[in-house]
Formats: C-alpha cells, structure tokens, sequence
C-alpha cells in the first residue's frame, strides 16, 4: 500500500474524469508516480495499455447504468489491470538483468487477462494456478493454450487452495532466492491502481445527472470493490458501495455481524467469485482506517443463490433486453435491492465480464443464442496444455523449478 493515498478535490476528478480510460490513467499515473517516468513514455504506455474503452450502459435514465468492463482482449474486467502492470513491468524489466517470475491464482478471469497481456512480454515469465474443473471452458482455453512464456497449472483443488500455494511461494526463502518472484493477483497494489481507473471514468460519463454515484461491485478476492474504495479515498464523490457476493459470502456477513470468519469456498455458477478468504478484506478495512462504524457507512453487502442469480439473469433479459453473465447479474441485483430504499442515487453496477465466457450456461439460461467475439471463438479448437498438480505446495515448488531451469 502507498504510505498516504494522495488526495484531489473534486474539481480534480471534474477535470480529468471526462477524458478516455488511457487519459484518466496518465493522470492519475502522474499523480502515484511523478515524475519517476517521462512524459513521452507514460503517454505510451497507457496508449498501449488501453486501446478499449469502458462505457456505461442506460437501464435506466439518471437512476441506473452498468459500467461494461469486458470490450479487452480477454472479454473481463481484469483486463485493465493485467494490462497496465504488464505495460510498466515491461517498462521496468528492460533495466533489470533478472527474469521476473509472476505467479497468480485464479478462480477464471484474472487467469485469463494475464495471459493475454504478458504474452510474449521479454524477461517476464507467468505461471497460473487454476481450480480444476471449477472454470469455463472459454476461461479455461484462455489461460491454457497460448504457450510460450505463460505455464498453466491445473490444481486438484479450490481457488483458495491456489491462492494459498502462491503465497506460500512468496513466503519460501528457497525458492525466493533462486527466481524474482511477483504477483499479478490484486494482492499487488498494481493491480489496483489501475482498476480505480474505471470508477472515474464512469463518475466523468455520469455527473451530468447531478446525483451522488452508488456503485455495485460484484465480489470474490474483493480487489474490484478495494480499487473503487482507493479511488474514493483519492477524493472521487461516491455515496456507497455494494458488496455482491454469491453463497460465497464470507464480506456480506461480516458487514451485517462485524465478525469476519472465512470458510471453505463452494462452487456456484458464478465461478469467478468463488472465494472463501478473500485477499483483499483486510487491505479494505485498512482503507476506512480498521473502523467497523466507517466500513459499515460506506459498504452494503448482499449474496443471493444461484437460483436468484438466474432469476435476475431472466429478468434483466426481459425487462432490458439486456444479456448479464451470472456475476453482473449478482452486481444489479445488489443495486436494485439498495435502490429499493434510496431512490435520490445514480446506481452503477459493474459488468465483469462478456456473457460469451460462459456460452452454455446463459444460453440455457435465458432460452437465447450468445454471440461470441472473434477474439474469444478463435480459441475453441486450441489444445489445453497444463502442468497438473495436487493442491500442495511442494508439488508447485518441484514443477515451477522445473519449468524455470
Ligand atoms: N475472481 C478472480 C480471482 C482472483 O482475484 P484477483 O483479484 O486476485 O485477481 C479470478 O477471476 O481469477
């Protein structure tokens, strides 16, 4: 965490939140950095890191948007921050004469988006651990078939049991003193900074309504709700934030009983967020100064089942027209349950990712085709290459060693 999160007014973020995401992330890149990078090449490297954009779509006029996230290269919100970091750690790799080691979990978005954008990156090398059998297919083709600098490991396990093995390798000194190890996960601040991007960006398309802003954050390692609080305290005018879980719901229950008691994750059809300990709850409580009264003015939390997921998948459907993948789903319905009560607010939800990741399961869903993007199809018919490994720490240890001598 930055020692002091800087401050602006909001004439600040009246000023900047107008321009595109690559325009709101030079700013607030110059804001973080200074001048530790030059003008011409901070330029560059937010042109390269954000050639999409971030829209809100209208429900409703002035009362209720969702802030689209998937137009990146791997259809996922996580695109934003894989990106960014893998535009400066390649900026930055060039003046180091070591190889970096990334190593990240996923549960099957951020797999995804990490791949695409460290692919064939120079002196940086990624490793994935990923749950078996608990991501889509599509999500799976994504983190497994591109080859070259980017090695899969498909984990006899959960999402948790990833995450752990991949802090357990920070923490070996043995391991530590052989490859430079890094995260891509957003236990990495780098991944957060980037992610408040999109928050301002949807403040700048939405203050012509004049309304205070009420984002929804659909919710597993919880980096996407820590990056919106980051911005907030950066001094972006929001009025609340919405924690929306599935059954996974370790945050919501402890915003409603203050004590926070992380289990055993399980599988629900909004896969992405299945998390039982989340990494970023105490990097959130830090962020409200570890002040229950302050998290509990600032956050709501709501979880709801997977029949409730589909039952808002079938409803945006009929009374939008609108396709949400499951985990938006669960991001609007939380919205509309805090709509139901405080009408005076512009609500946004946040969509994660492309109904299209999880083709066979909206499709039965809502009774419709989903179209999927060139960018996603082209990788059906690729081969799925993994290193399978029991959910044990020592196994990653021996294979990552293998594949980095
Ligand atoms: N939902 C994530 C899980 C990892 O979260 P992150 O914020 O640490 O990247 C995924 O889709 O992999």
């Amino acid at each position: 965490m930055p020692i002091t999160i800087p401050y602006r007014d909001a004439s600040f973020f009246n000023r900047i939140a107008d321009g595109s995401l690559a325009d709101v992330a030079y700013e607030i890149s110059r804001v973080y950095f200074g001048d530790t990078i030059p003008d011409e090449a901070l330029v560059g490297l937010v042109q390269s890191a954000f050639p999409f954009d971030t829209p809100v779509h209208e429900l409703d006029k002035a009362k209720k948007y969702v802030l689209e996230l998937f137009h990146g290269p791997s259809l996922a919100f996580k695109d934003v921050g894989a990106r960014y970091m893998a535009a400066f750690m390649s900026y930055f790799s060039q003046k180091l004469d070591r190889e970096i080691n990334i190593l990240v979990a996923t549960s099957g978005d951020t797999g995804g988006a990490v791949a695409m954008g460290f692919h064939n990156v120079e002196g940086v090398r990624v490793s994935i651990l990923y749950p078996k059998n608990r991501v889509s297919d599509l999500q799976e083709k994504q983190l497994t078939t591109l080859g070259g600098n980017i090695q899969a490991f498909e984990v006899d396990g959960s999402f948790d049991d990833c995450q752990a093995i991949v802090k357990t390798a920070f923490l070996d000194s043995e391991l530590n003193k052989i490859v430079s190890l890094s995260s891509a996960n957003s236990i990495n601040i780098f991944r957060l900074i980037p992610q408040s991007f999109y928050y301002i960006r949807a403040y700048g398309q939405l203050k012509q309504f004049g309304s205070p802003l009420v984002f929804s954050t659909p919710s597993g390692n919880f980096g996407n709700l820590s990056a919106g609080v980051l911005a907030q305290r950066m001094g972006l005018p929001v009025r609340k934030f919405i924690a929306a879980t599935n059954l996974n719901n370790v945050v919501p229950n402890f915003l409603y009983s203050g004590i926070y008691e992380p289990k055993e994750s399980v599988s629900t059809i909004s896969n992405a967020m299945d998390v039982g300990n989340p990494s970023n709850f105490v990097r959130l409580c830090h962020l409200y100064g570890n002040d229950l009264d302050t998290i509990k003015q600032n956050i709501e939390g709501y979880f709801f089942t997977d029949e409730e997921t589909e039952e808002a998948m079938q409803r945006i459907y009929q009374q939008y027209n609108y396709v949400a993948c499951p985990h938006t789903a669960i991001g609007i319905r939380g919205l509309d349950n805090y709509l139901d009560k405080d009408t005076q607010v512009c609500g946004v939800a946040l969509a994660t990712a492309h109904p299209s990741k999880f083709k066979p399961l909206v499709e039965s869903i809502l009774g419709q085709p989903v179209d999927v993007p060139e960018r996603l199809a082209h990788l059906a018919n690729r081969t799925k290459q993994v290193i399978a490994i029991p959910a044990d720490f020592q196994a990653f240890k021996e294979s990552l060693l293998q594949t980095v001598s």
